[in-house]
């Protein structure tokens, strides 16, 4: 079945048809990329995957649990990473690495010391005890990296994993996400970074208008098109549809 199976997924927001006909597979060991124009439905189909919203049809999986039907149990399992989300700001990166770790059912000893091997990993030792508020926005995204990984899921979703990184930290990040994976664990990373998909991911899945018009094996390193091209090419009927020419901004 997977570690993460999505069949005939659909969700509508009103008139607007967020995700529709959405089928996919994820198995463990692999770094998944979802791929996709602003409003192609990736992160409304990550909601429906972490058990946030309920979708109109269709059936998923996530670790042979139904997020639809029980999602606190597929919610124990995963490690989300969701877009631009900071952490609380009345907390420091240890109350709330802590806080995580409780509803995680992690026992303390064990969050005390992935907290600081997290905070050495990501450089973020200093300020474990200052309010999040006081931190930048980088500083704030690597604690909410620690969140994600403090109780090792088998599954993680992650949105823009390398927002507001330094360049150092984004090429360690992109090994732990490489590594981690590989350690038969499903990283599903929905991106805009063509090139770090590219770079990191086993496999992309390209969605346009709330489905995935292609999947492609990125890992193998051979010639052909880019990555770039093949989405260029798969979302341009959708973007030709909503995006005006020139011609018509001038008339
Ligand atoms: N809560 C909501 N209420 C109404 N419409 C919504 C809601 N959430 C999303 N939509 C709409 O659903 C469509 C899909 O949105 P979604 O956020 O899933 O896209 P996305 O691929 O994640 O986009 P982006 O790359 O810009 O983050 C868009 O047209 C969006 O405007």
């Amino acid at each position: 079945m997977g570690a993460i199976h999505v069949a005939g997924l659909a969700k509508s927001y009103g008139a607007v048809d967020a995700v529709d006909g959405m089928e996919f597979t994820v198995e463990r060991g692999e770094l998944y990329g979802f791929l996709g124009p602003n409003g192609a439905g990736k992160t409304t189909t990550i909601r429906v995957l972490t058990g946030q919203i309920e979708p109109d049809s269709g059936t998923v999986s996530v670790l042979e649990t139904d997020p639809t039907a029980e999602p606190i149990e597929t919610r124990r399992r995963v490690g989300i990473l969701p877009e631009q989300e900071s952490p609380p700001s009345f907390l420091t990166p240890r109350e709330y690495l802590e806080f995580v770790g409780e509803v995680r059912d992690l026992d303390a000893d064990r969050v005390a010391e992935r907290t600081d091997s997290w905070a050495e990993r990501l450089g973020f030792e200093s300020k474990l005890d200052t309010l999040h508020t006081d931190l930048s926005r980088g500083q704030q995204q690597k604690v909410m990296i620690a969140q994600a990984f403090l109780h090792e899921p088998d599954v993680v979703f992650i949105d823009e994993p390398l927002a507001n990184l330094d360049p150092l930290v984004q090429e360690q990040v992109k090994r732990f996400l490489v590594s981690y994976a590989a350690g038969d664990n499903a990283v599903f990373v929905s991106t805009h970074n063509i090139d770090v998909a590219e770079e990191i991911c086993t496999r992309v899945g390209i969605v346009a208008d709330g489905r995935l018009v292609t999947e492609e094996s990125v890992a193998d390193g051979e010639g052909g098109e880019s990555l770039l091209e093949v989405f260029l090419d798969r979302v341009e009927g959708a973007d030709a549809r909503d995006t005006p020419t020139l011609e018509q901004l001038d008339a």
